[in-house]
């Protein structure tokens, strides 16, 4: 069991197999860093391997597409196989590929047929804006109404969704499913081979918003024969502001011609033929669209070595024993404060983050920056804290509950307005 005082704190930091990753960080020594489930930090090798390709430009110019260490040309392929351990797939079932959002609007344009009574979208009422914004979208560009026929599922405590209320809602009407793996304010992460089995059963397809877990959670889409998945790669993948996205289509739907199509989604071979037949990539690659974002994409090539080094469910195993003792520490010391723990306490339910409730969570986060603790703010009152296996050590999340306590007990927060700044 834990204890309270800083050299268990540092016992636990000498035990720490993967420790010596924190070294591989560009850490401000002046602050503690628990926003990586927002933005991730830079690392050395993610520094080198943004280098090498600027370098590749520099030397190479036209050539780089074809030629050097990572050839661009074969960049977001290269980088979806060495992403596929990560989230259970096959290699071919990945491509490294666009934003997050346009990847969710490239999958649903493929997916989502209505027809007959199949005409529904079904979502959740607390996944992130901008997938409900897409969707929405979607559905309009079908002709439909957005109203009628995206349907979200409720919260019943305004934090998690309840599984079961999900699959009471996949309905005969229900043609796909889009879902977030964890939730980004709670922390939640959804039983997603349940739901799968659930939505196959009732002839439904299924898809996730993997954001806020992978990189820091083990996932089994092949197996668990997830349709299609896509995520971010700037939060525990630590690839950098804007970083690229990446997506997951089960293999067996490699016979569906995208719903949106370009000329980087062409057989490779054929590409450069410049014929105005499509002849799409008989792998995950047929989704990408347009020409790669190759700076953006480059800091993943040096920041995935450190995830097949380390494998997924040793990341998994530090980062749930972070996130056990941060909630440990909040209810041993930080008890009379009015906090409540949003996210699951179960392991099996609770993502890489810990959401602290607070009616005054705005400048709570606000007085914790000045005080050298970086965490986020998400309305209406949740403060998200993330220890990240890779680079937050014992010592940090002992300390920064040590600085709410302070903060708490001198009212420090009292200071600043009760409401978030432009971001958090
Ligand atoms: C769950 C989730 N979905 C979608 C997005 C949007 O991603 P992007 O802006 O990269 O398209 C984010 C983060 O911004 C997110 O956390
Ligand atoms: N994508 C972001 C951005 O462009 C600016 C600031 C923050 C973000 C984020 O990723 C926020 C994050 N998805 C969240 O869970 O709130």
């Amino acid at each position: 069991m834990f204890e309270t005082t800083r050299e268990f704190a540092e016992s636990l930091d000498q035990k720490d197999e993967l420790k010596a990753y924190r070294e591989e960080f560009y850490l401000n020594p002046e602050t503690i860093y628990l926003d990586g489930n927002s933005l991730g930090l830079l690392s050395r090798r993610a520094e080198r391997s943004l280098n090498e390709i600027i370098h590749s430009w520099k030397d190479l110019a036209i050539d780089g597409w074809t030629s050097g260490e990572n050839p661009w040309f074969y960049l977001s392929e290269r980088l979806g196989e060495l992403s596929a351990e990560l989230v259970g797939a096959k290699k071919h079932e990945v491509i490294v590929t666009a934003t997050t959002t346009t990847n969710l609007h490239q999958l649903v344009a493929t997916f989502y047929k209505p027809s007959g009574n199949r005409t529904k979208i079904l979502a959740d009422e607390l996944n992130f804006p901008s997938d409900i914004y897409a969707l929405q979208s979607q559905i309009k560009l079908k002709g439909l109404d957005p109203k009628e026929h995206l349907v979200q599922v409720k919260s019943k405590d305004g934090r998690s969704i309840d599984e079961v209320d999900i699959i009471e809602a996949m309905t005969e009407e229900i043609a796909l499913i889009v879902l977030p793996t964890v939730l980004y304010r709670s922390g939640q992460l959804l039983d997603i081979e349940r739901l799968t089995k659930e939505a196959h059963k009732r002839g439904i397809l299924i898809g996730f918003d993997g954001c806020h877990s992978v990189g820091a959670i083990p996932h089994y889409f092949s197996d668990w024969g997830v349709d299609f998945a896509y995520w971010c790669t700037y939060k525990y993948l630590n690839s950098g502001p804007g970083g690229v996205g990446s997506l997951y289509v089960n293999q067996r739907h490699f016979n569906h011609v995208p719903g949106l199509t370009g000329w980087f989604g062409s057989n490779k071979e054929k590409q450069f033929d410049m014929e105005h037949e499509f002849v799409p990539a008989d792998h995950a690659g047929a989704y990408q669209i347009g020409t790669p974002h190759i700076l953006s994409s480059a800091p993943l090539i040096g920041s995935l070595e450190m995830f097949s080094e380390i494998g997924i469910k040793r990341i998994r195993e530090k980062s749930l024993l972070g996130t056990k003792y941060l909630m440990h520490l909040v209810e041993e010391e930080l008890s009379g404060f009015n906090f409540t723990i949003g996210n699951p306490l179960d392991e099996e339910r609770r993502g890489g983050h810990v959401s602290l409730e607070h009616h005054e969570a705005a400048r709570i986060c606000k007085a914790l920056k000045e005080h050298g603790v970086i965490p986020d703010f998400r309305a209406p009152n949740v403060i998200r804290l993330a220890p990240v296996a890779l680079y937050t050590s014992f010592v940090d999340i002992w300390n920064s509950v040590q600085i709410i306590k302070k903060i708490m007990q001198e009212k420090r927060y009292e200071k600043f307005e009760n409401k978030r700044d432009v971001i958090a």
